[in-house]
């Protein structure tokens, strides 16, 4: 019985892969839940899984729910209850699937505690990969990529030689404005932002997906599971998402993976590893789909994506601006308060501020985080 606990249960991902558990009730258990403010799905999960640990996002909501909780279950909050559910209790695995960098100091709890992680939430790599990586080396904690396209690489890799690697492209929807002209994309609403046309995922990510900040940040975020310079990382519009990612070798030989969108493939995969199992997901037929398309991509009509790769390549804590001022501008983007363009104007005003730290230890990292939130919030 393979135990797991799940951080960021009550959300796209965090429901999915309790979907995956339940679909293999003798072969997984859950350990702990943690959760934001959605204490009513929460309290539901508790009944159908019976964990051992959960956490809500703050003491109040603790309170509330409490004495709804059947005896011996122990409850936390805030981000203390977010690190005692990744890195306390028995659990084999956690994934990481809260949204943000809100996910970096439980994700290092869980890998000190020697869990291998399930890593969803890529905020955690890109606002501070070179911490979370060297502490999984140095623990023997393994990283198992849920994004997609990381799996998909990851997959493409198995068996393989990381020095046989020419480079890899990570394939992009092009989100829910592709087809629009720079032009068009001043006057959409939030509304047409959230409609992606493939995938069905949280509010953020929906919106990084429109800007290809979501993109950027999986460039960074492959730079440091695969371990690859950004010049070997390459990406490409393909808007079927039928083609997850691929690697091409030296020998010029590709291979790709492919599949129906479904993250529940990737997410079992993270959970299974190195074994497949049986999944729901809808086989793939190619003679039914025809044909697939893809497209160059184009950074002046995405410029978020070319300022991302370039934090990137800066290193230090560029990347963490990037990502602080991308999480403050979506947020108020979600709010009404600004509109589609400034996301991508807040970002590159904060990276033209930014004094670059290089190798920044916790400390600097959770500063610099919270300087750039503070100015991004004014902007
Ligand atoms: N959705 C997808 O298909 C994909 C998502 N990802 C990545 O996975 C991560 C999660 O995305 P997604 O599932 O879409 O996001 P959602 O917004 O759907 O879910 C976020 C989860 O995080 C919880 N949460 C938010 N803030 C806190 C907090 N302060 N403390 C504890 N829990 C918190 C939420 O709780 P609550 O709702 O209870 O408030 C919710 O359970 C992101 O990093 C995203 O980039 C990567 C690839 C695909
Ligand atoms: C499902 C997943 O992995 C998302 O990150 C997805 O890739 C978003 O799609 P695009 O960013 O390609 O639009
Ligand atoms: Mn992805």
């Amino acid at each position: 019985m393979k135990k797991i606990s799940v951080l960021g249960s009550t959300g796209s991902i965090g429901t999915q892969t309790l979907d995956v558990i339940a679909m293999h009730p003798d072969s997984f258990q859950v350990d702990g839940l943690a959760a934001g403010t959605n204490t009513a799905l929460l309290l539901e999960q508790v009944r159908r899984f019976n964990p051992r640990r959960v956490s809500v996002a703050t003491k109040e909501l603790a309170d509330e729910i409490r004495s709804s909780l059947p005896s011996g279950i122990q409850l936390y909050s805030g981000n203390e209850g977010l690190v005692e559910v990744a890195a306390g209790g028995d659990a084999e695995i956690v994934v990481t699937a809260v949204m943000g960098s809100v996910g970096l100091q439980s994700t290092l709890a869980a890998i000190e505690a020697g869990k291998h992680i399930g890593l969803a939430n890529k905020e955690t790599l890109v606002t501070a990969g070179h911490l979370v990586t060297e502490l999984a080396n140095r623990k023997g904690v393994k990283l198992f990529p849920i994004d997609s396209e990381h799996s998909a690489i990851f997959q493409c890799l198995n068996g393989e030689n990381l020095a046989d690697i020419a480079c890899i492209t990570l394939t992009a929807s092009g989100g829910s404005f592709r087809d629009f002209t720079r032009d068009q994309l001043k006057n959409v609403t939030v509304e047409d932002a959230l409609r992606h046309p493939n995938w069905s995922m949280g509010a953020k990510i929906t919106i990084d997906s429109a800007t290809m900040v979501n993109k950027g940040l999986e460039v960074i975020e492959a730079h440091w599971l695969f371990g690859l310079p950004y010049e070997q990382v390459n990406v490409l519009l393909h808007p079927e998402s039928i083609i997850h990612s691929y690697v091409e070798f030296r020998d010029s030989s590709i291979i790709a993976q492919l599949g129906n969108p479904d993250m529940r493939v990737p997410i079992q995969y993270a959970l299974t590893y190195p074994d497949r199992w049986e999944s729901p997901a809808q086989r793939l037929s190619l003679a039914e789909i025809g044909r697939l398309t893809f497209r160059e991509m184009d950074y002046e009509r995405f410029p978020a994506l070319k300022l991302a790769m370039d934090c990137g390549k800066a290193g230090g804590t560029a990347t963490t601006a990037f990502n602080a001022a991308n999480e403050i501008a979506v947020a108020r983007f979600l709010r009404h308060e600004i509109p589609f363009l400034r996301i991508e104007e807040i970002i590159a005003e904060v990276l033209h501020r930014h004094i670059n730290e290089d190798n920044p230890n916790l400390e600097q990292i959770e500063s610099c985080d919270k300087r750039v939130r503070e100015l991004a919030a004014t902007l």
